[in-house]
């Protein structure tokens, strides 16, 4: 008897940024898209508590109880005062550390495939309670779709979306940490009035009428001179993507993924190709969102 869970990547179309909280943290005015590159999380009885990953980047990923699955399927037990006796199997096709929130997918899946496995029947209030303590992003990761996500990005408020849109990702050879790109968020802004972070109406009207130049005029992301900082190489992806047609081009969230936004999957493919035969990037994907949130595909 298993669960299997299939969680989506997002990516962030508008990430405002605000000064530093007294707790560290910032607050954010997150616009958060789900798009179609997905883990999946499986969980099944087992001795002990045990993580193992399979995937590209799978060497990068902790198997100890520091990963986001084991901590979410630990939170979850210690709650009810079961034994957190699973083995968790994280099939990864979400890059590590680039921005796209993979962890915090394994740690939504991982909730919901337990939560399945053991019956324990948690309110959806509950899971996104246990989701907001595991980590900012993770809340959106269980939803899915479109969320502005304010506070520190946990309190989501799900949008509207009214068609596809259909994006490339290209992903750098390197990871980035999001705790070292907000200070370099610091340091760049030091002494300057950094305002409260605001939605744009603009981009939230341009998601609910499936524009895709309407969302390319207002996607935004404060983190992206941070990210730029610490990995100016990107500046070359985003400007390889921009030559070869994308309406818009980003670091998404703490990066270094970058994201271009496309018209079709026609275009997307000719940005795809154009990226990977710049050479200045690892992997190119495309992808389309939204895409659903945290979903059961198989088991009890
Ligand atoms: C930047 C974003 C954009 O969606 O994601 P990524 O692009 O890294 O995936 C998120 O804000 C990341 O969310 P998540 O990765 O869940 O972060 P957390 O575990 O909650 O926090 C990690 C660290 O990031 C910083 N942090 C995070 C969220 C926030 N609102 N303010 C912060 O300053 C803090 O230094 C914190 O210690
Ligand atoms: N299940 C997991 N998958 C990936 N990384 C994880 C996981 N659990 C913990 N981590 C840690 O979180 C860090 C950030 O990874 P990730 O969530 O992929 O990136 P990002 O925060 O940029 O979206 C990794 O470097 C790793 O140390």
């Amino acid at each position: 008897m298993s669960v299997t869970v299939r969680v989506p990547a997002k990516v962030n179309v508008q990430l405002a940024v605000g000064a530093a909280r007294p707790d560290g943290f910032h607050d954010l005015a997150n616009v958060f898209l789900a798009v179609g590159l997905h883990d999946e999380v499986t969980v099944t009885p087992a001795d002990e508590l045990r993580v193992t990953c399979a995937g590209p980047d799978a060497g990068q990923v902790p198997l100890d109880r520091t990963n986001l699955a084991a901590r979410a399927a630990l939170a979850l037990a210690g709650r009810r005062g079961i034994e957190p006796a699973v083995h968790l199997h994280i099939a990864k096709d979400i890059p590590v550390a680039g921005g796209m929130a993979g962890g915090s997918a394994d740690g939504a899946g991982a909730l919901l495939a337990c939560d399945t496995l053991w019956g324990t029947n948690a309110s959806r209030e509950e899971l996104l309670e246990i989701c907001a303590e595991l980590g900012s992003d993770v809340p959106f990761s269980l939803v899915g779709g479109a969320a502005l996500g304010t506070g520190r990005g946990e309190k989501l408020r799900v949008l509207d979306v009214g068609g596809t849109f259909h994006w490339v990702f290209a992903m750098a050879g390197r990871g980035l940490s999001t705790p070292a790109v907000f200070r370099e968020f610091d340091r760049l802004t030091e002494g300057l009035d950094v305002p409260e972070p605001v939605a744009s109406q603009e981009l939230i009207d341009a998601l609910a009428k499936g524009d895709a130049d309407a969302l390319a005029a207002a996607v935004s992301n404060d983190l992206q001179p941070a990210a730029l900082s610490l990995f100016p190489e990107l500046a070359d992806t985003l400007a390889a993507g921009r030559t070869a047609g994308a309406l818009a081009a980003l670091v998404s969230g703490s990066g270094p993924t970058t994201a271009f936004l496309t018209r079709d999957p026609q275009a997307a493919a000719k940005v795809a190709a154009a990226l990977t035969a710049s050479g200045t990037c690892r992997t190119v994907r495309t992808a389309s969102g939204p895409a659903a949130g945290a979903t059961v595909v198989a088991g009890s």
